[in-house]
């Protein structure tokens, strides 16, 4: 069921329960600061900002102590649940209640995105629901791939390069409808399928899953040098719509 209108409002699932093992922070990486924002203030925001985006369901993790603090905490766009042991748990407890809330349950689609994507642009993020309306099929972002590949034993022994065309990095949102994708994660969870992403859940579930073109600095805040990359790239589209907003009042 496409639903060709431009005030679609697609709820948002943010998985942001995890603990950040790789950043080796000493608190969770979504609360760590850039340009005086945590990352997960960050990412909520740029969400909010976007047209089709009125409502926010964070899944945080059972003892999180940093969230209340946050002015996030009182934003009536904003709501939260636990979170689970993994991701797809977090995202799972996330769909349930856009499901069970009355301001978030007629939304047929929703979306899942990474708190730790605080980049994302609010172009790709149009290109998504888009897709989802001209063809009633869900999608996920994703940068083709540019390095070669290589496949390794693991004994990081070259076995061969992987062909790269139609090769993808997945990224966040990932857009779905939101009945078919809480089948699939439950479904792939009791039959013992990995899932990382939504997309792969709806794969093994034999549902349609289209890549959407997207930018690559769309990056996921995994490792230390990760972070003075994200402050970079949020600083430079601060900048950018700085500019254009500069420019449009002076030719208003
Ligand atoms: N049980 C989990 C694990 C991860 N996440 C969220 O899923 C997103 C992507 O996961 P990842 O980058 O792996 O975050 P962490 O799990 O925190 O990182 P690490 O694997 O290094 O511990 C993050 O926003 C993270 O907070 C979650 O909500 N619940
Ligand atoms: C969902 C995701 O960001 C798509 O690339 C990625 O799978 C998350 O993986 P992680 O290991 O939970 O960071």
């Amino acid at each position: 069921m496409t639903e060709n209108d431009d005030n679609l409002q697609v709820p948002v699932v943010v998985p942001a329960a995890g603990i950040g093992k790789r950043m080796a922070s000493d608190i969770p990486k979504q609360y760590l600061r850039l340009n005086g924002k945590t990352i997960l203030e960050h990412t909520v925001e740029r969400l909010l900002s976007h047209n089709n985006i009125s409502q926010v369901i964070l899944a945080l993790h059972p003892d999180d102590k940093y969230f209340q603090s946050l002015p996030l905490a009182q934003n009536p766009n904003v709501k939260t649940v636990i979170g689970g042991d993994e991701r797809c748990d977090s995202v799972l407890a996330g769909l349930k209640a856009v499901n069970e809330n009355p301001d978030t349950n007629n939304a047929k689609a929703v979306m899942v995105h990474d708190a730790a994507r605080p980049c994302v642009s609010l172009e790709d993020i149009s290109n998504l629901i888009k897709h989802y309306q001209q063809t009633g099929r869900g999608g996920i972002l994703a940068s083709p791939v540019r390095d070669t590949m290589k496949r390794s034993n693991a004994q990081q022994q070259i076995l061969h390069t992987e062909a790269r065309d139609n090769l993808w990095h997945a990224l966040t949102p990932q857009l779905f409808n939101t009945v078919e994708l809480i089948s699939a994660i439950e479904r792939s969870l009791k039959e013992g399928a990995v899932i990382t992403d939504e997309a792969s859940a709806m794969e093994y579930c034999g549902y349609a899953a289209d890549v959407i073109p997207a930018r690559s600095d769309n990056i996921k805040i995994t490792q230390p040098e990760d972070l003075h990359l994200a402050e970079f790239i949020l600083q430079q589209q601060y900048q950018t719509n700085r500019n254009s907003s500069k420019s449009f009042n002076e030719k208003a």
